[in-house]
């Protein structure tokens, strides 16, 4: 990606390491003078690489990072480490090597010590995983946390948070030199407690080694990413492993979808159950009381009579499902439920960029950006915005190019049978020819439901304006895919581009205010 790659943030200050140290430290293998070396930090990327770094020559899906040993050592970079097939890369070289074999196995724990982030020195940690929900979770677990009147750090696929400071993310899960860096800054800036978002490439890429949560949490498991993972036994495997001892204390399981069973069956750790279904057996229970557009009621029934009762300022069940996982994670973590139940009376203070996002102002048709791109999450978006709208529901949607082809036909086909016009468009084409994406959509929506006024509108601020000129008021548009970002990829480059903001500038040029 060429532009607009948001920058990763360092502790401010970092206590040298020592590299002979580190090395005994760690039993690796040295060449050269390791005693006048010092680390003040660790990257896997020559893009993030800063002077005093120890600079990690992993092989990677298309090259390996020792063919850019020498650009690292031009950077700064005093040190590396690397396997066998980087030495012979690297040729002769001025500059100390470390030899691991297999460096992401051990790459977590490498970051954690450089930046001096071990047990006991430590905030709360809380990771969430699952298909959808995980963002909503953890941007809700922040909110509480706050309430709670702790310092909080937050790290997601649409920003990291730092004791208020807040950028944009680039991957939902960071690497680990960038995660404990994050860890590591967050302990300068007296943030006690994060939310940690957990992607199953995460866990499959040991991105969250070196880490061990005090409680993590499991929303859901539906059709995504089954270009990563072979189907969804082996999908759910990728993301079993943060059920384990040496990862986490404690866990929570959602039962809303049947895979929640696995994950309690298979969990090495002592976890509690919740659920927002009705006639499912579970610890905890979850039920919503009222659906606004712009908040959703709930009660959370647990164990010895606890009951508490608040709201999310957002639509849909699936809100109160997550802001109940959310609220027994810090249960689990210790937090009174009276204390909790007391802090959030008066509702749950969270602002969720693009999550069934109202942008609608005083007029006008109610206009909703999401970032839900996988069947299971239209299904659940179009019956929420379905229960608040009397009028028509419109729906506006493209799919992602190089990302899971298989999830298409059954993302259209919800689409098609949620709403009463389709406009189907582009998204993220990436290298994929966009119209090829389209005519998958529209030949599967018009197969799902025959009689649906579908139309095929490119680019997508062209099918947001369709929309927005054909509703009236009482009528909802659910703009699906694009959330919070502020960019699309066309062809490996950051196209800046912000749904909100065209879906606003829509309805401004349709006289609406
Ligand atoms: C498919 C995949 O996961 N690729 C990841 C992988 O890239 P790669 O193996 O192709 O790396 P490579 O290009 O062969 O390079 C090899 C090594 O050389 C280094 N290098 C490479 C080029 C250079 O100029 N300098 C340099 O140092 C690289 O950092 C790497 O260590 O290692 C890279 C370095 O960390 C990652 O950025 C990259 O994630 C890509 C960008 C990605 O998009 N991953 C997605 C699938 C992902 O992880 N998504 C999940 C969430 C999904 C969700 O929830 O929906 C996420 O957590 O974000
Ligand atoms: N508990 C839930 N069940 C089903 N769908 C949900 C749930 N929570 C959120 N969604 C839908 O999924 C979309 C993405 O939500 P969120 O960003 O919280 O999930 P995520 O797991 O972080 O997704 P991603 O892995 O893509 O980052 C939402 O915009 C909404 O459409």
């Amino acid at each position: 990606m060429k532009e607009q790659i948001p920058p990763i943030l360092r502790p401010d200050a970092v206590l040298p390491v020592n590299l002979a140290q580190f090395a005994e430290h760690f039993d690796l293998p040295v060449t050269g003078d390791a005693e006048s070396v010092e680390l003040t930090g660790i990257s896997m990327n020559t893009g993030d690489l800063r002077p005093g770094d120890l600079f990690v020559a992993m092989p990677g899906k298309k090259t390996h990072g020792a063919n850019f040993i020498a650009q690292a050592l031009s950077q700064g970079a005093v040190a590396v480490v690397t396997d066998s097939a980087g030495i012979e890369l690297l040729g002769s070289l001025e500059i100390p090597i470390l030899k691991l074999e297999n460096p992401r196995a051990r790459l977590g724990e490498l970051a954690a010590y450089v930046y001096g982030n071990v047990a006991g020195n430590m905030p709360k940690i809380f990771g969430t995983t699952g298909t959808n929900g995980k963002t909503s979770t953890s941007y809700l677990l922040e909110a509480i946390l706050r309430q709670l009147g702790e310092t909080t750090g937050l790290t997601s696929t649409a920003e990291r948070h730092i004791a208020g400071e807040v950028i944009v993310s680039r991957l939902t899960t960071p690497e680990s030199p960038e995660m404990q860096a994050l860890i590591a800054r967050m302990r300068e800036k007296g943030v006690t407690a994060v939310a940690i978002e957990v992607s199953a490439q995460a866990l499959s890429q040991l991105r969250v080694d070196g880490l061990h949560f005090d409680v993590v949490g499991f929303t859901n498991l539906s059709h995504d990413h089954l270009d990563d993972y072979k189907d969804m036994q082996e999908y759910l495997e990728a993301k079993l492993p943060l059920f384990t001892k040496r990862r986490a204390k404690r866990g929570v399981v959602c039962l809303d979808t049947k895979y929640g069973k696995d994950f309690v069956r298979q969990s090495e750790i002592p976890v509690v159950t919740i659920t927002s279904e009705l006639g499912v057996d579970a610890d905890w229970h979850v039920a919503v009381t009222a659906e606004t557009p712009a908040y959703t009621s709930f009660v959370l029934a647990g164990p010895d009579g606890v009951y508490i009762r608040s709201r999310v300022p957002l639509l849909g069940a699936h809100m109160a499902a997550n802001a109940g996982l959310a609220i027994v994670m810090l249960v689990e973590a210790g937090f009174a439920p009276e204390r909790i139940a007391k802090a959030i009376e008066g509702g749950i203070e969270a602002y969720l960029p693009g999550r069934t996002e109202r942008v609608t102002g005083a007029t006008g048709p109610d206009v909703y950006v999401d970032f839900g791109h996988s069947p299971d999450a239209f299904l659940n978006t179009l019956s929420a915005v379905r229960k608040v709208t009397e009028g028509k529901l419109f729906m506006v949607f493209g799919a992602d190019g190089d990302r899971d082809a298989s999830k298409r036909p059954a993302m259209a086909q919800v689409a098609a049978e949620g709403c009463d016009v389709l406009i189907i468009t582009d998204h993220h084409p990436r290298f994929e020819d966009p119209a090829a994406i389209r005519k998958t959509l529209v030949d599967c929506a018009r197969a799902a439901k025959p009689n649906l006024e579908i139309h095929e509108v490119s680019p997508p601020e062209a099918a947001i304006r369709k929309a927005v000129s054909m509703a009236k008021p009482g009528d909802a548009i659910l703009w699906a895919g694009p959330g919070h970002q502020d960019y699309r990829d066309i062809r490996g480059v950051r196209t800046p581009y912000s749904a909100r903001h065209e879906a606003r500038a829509a309805l401004a040029e349709n006289g609406w205010s």
